[in-house]
C-alpha cells in the first residue's frame, strides 16, 4: 500500500454522481486516510428534518436550531459509511432518492452551512488532518489549506447514466434528471464546484474508468513536498 505518513487533506469537490465518494474510498484505503462524506452529513440532517416533520423552506429556523442541536456521528474508517443522527442509524435512509430530492433545500440555508463546516474542520483535526474529505465547497471553503486539492466533474448524460446502472430500475428519468440536474442547480447557488479554484487540479472523468482518476489523485499526493 502506498501509505502516506504526516499531514496529508486531500480535498475532492464535484458535482452529483461525478464519483466523489467512489473515487475519495479508494484513494483514503490505498493511502491509510481516513474518509469524510460530507454530503452525507447534509443528508442525514436532511432525514432528521423529515422525521422532526419540518418543512424547510418554511421554517429554517428550526432547521438551524437542528444543525446546530443534532448529534451527528460518521466513521471515518473507509468502506464503514455508517451514519447516525440523535440515535437513529441513517446508513441506508440517507441514499434514498426521497432524501436526495430534499437535501438541497437543508444544504443551501447559509446558517446550516456554517454549523456543518465547522463540525467537519473537527472531524478533519481528530483525525490529525490524515483524511480524503469530499463535497461541494472543500477545496474553497472547509479544507481550502488541503495539501491536495481536486475538482471531479464529468458529463452530465454519463453521470445519469452512471447513477441509472447504480439504481438499476428503482429510479425512472425524471427522478434522474432531478438527482443530477435539479440538484446541482440548487447546489451551485451557494458553493462553486463547476469551475476549479485557483491552485485546485481538475480532472474531468467523463472518459476515465475508476481506477485511472484514482491513479491521479494518489500522483497528486505524491507531489507534495
Ligand atoms: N470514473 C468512473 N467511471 C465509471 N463509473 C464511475 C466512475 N466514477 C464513479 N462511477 C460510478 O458513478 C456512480 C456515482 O459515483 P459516486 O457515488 O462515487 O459519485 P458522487 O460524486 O459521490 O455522487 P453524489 O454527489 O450523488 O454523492 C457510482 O455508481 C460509481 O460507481
Ligand atoms: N460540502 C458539501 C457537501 C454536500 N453538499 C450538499 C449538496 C448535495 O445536494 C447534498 C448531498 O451531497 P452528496 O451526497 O450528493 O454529495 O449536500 C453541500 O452543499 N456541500
Amino acid at each position: 500500500m502506498a501509505r502516506v505518513n504526516g499531514e496529508m487533506v486531500v480535498a475532492i469537490d464535484g458535482p452529483s454522481g461525478s464519483g466523489k465518494s467512489s473515487t475519495s474510498r479508494m484513494v483514503a484505503t490505498r493511502l491509510g486516510l481516513a474518509h469524510l462524506d460530507t454530503g452525507s452529513m447534509y443528508r442525514a440532517l436532511a432525514c432528521a428534518v423529515s422525521r422532526a416533520g419540518i418543512n424547510p423552506q418554511d421554517e429554517p429556523d428550526r432547521v438551524i436550531d437542528l444543525a446546530g442541536s443534532a448529534d451527528i456521528r460518521v466513521d471515518t474508517r473507509p468502506g464503514y459509511d455508517t451514519v447516525v443522527i440523535n440515535g437513529v442509524d441513517v446508513t441506508e435512509e440517507i441514499r434514498d432518492p426521497r432524501t436526495s430530492a430534499r437535501v438541497s433545500a437543508v444544504a443551501t440555508i447559509p446558517q446550516v452551512r456554517v454549523l456543518l463546516v465547522e463540525r467537519m474542520r473537527d472531524i478533519v483535526e481528530r483525525n490529525d488532518r490524515r483524511i480524503v474529505v469530499e463535497g461541494r465547497d472543500i477545496t474553497t471553503v472547509v479544507c481550502p489549506d488541503a495539501q491536495v486539492r481536486v475538482l471531479l466533474v464529468a458529463d452530465p448524460a454519463v453521470r445519469m447514466a452512471r447513477r441509472a446502472r447504480e439504481l438499476g430500475d428503482d429510479v425512472d428519468q425524471t427522478q434522474m434528471h432531478d438527482q443530477i440536474v435539479r440538484r446541482d442547480r440548487d447546489d451551485a447557488t451557494v458553493s462553486q464546484f463547476e469551475t476549479p479554484a485557483p491552485g485546485v487540479t481538475l480532472i474531468d472523468s467523463t472518459s476515465l474508468d475508476l481506477d485511472e482518476v484514482v491513479a491521479r489523485v494518489v500522483a497528486l499526493t505524491e507531489q507534495v513536498g
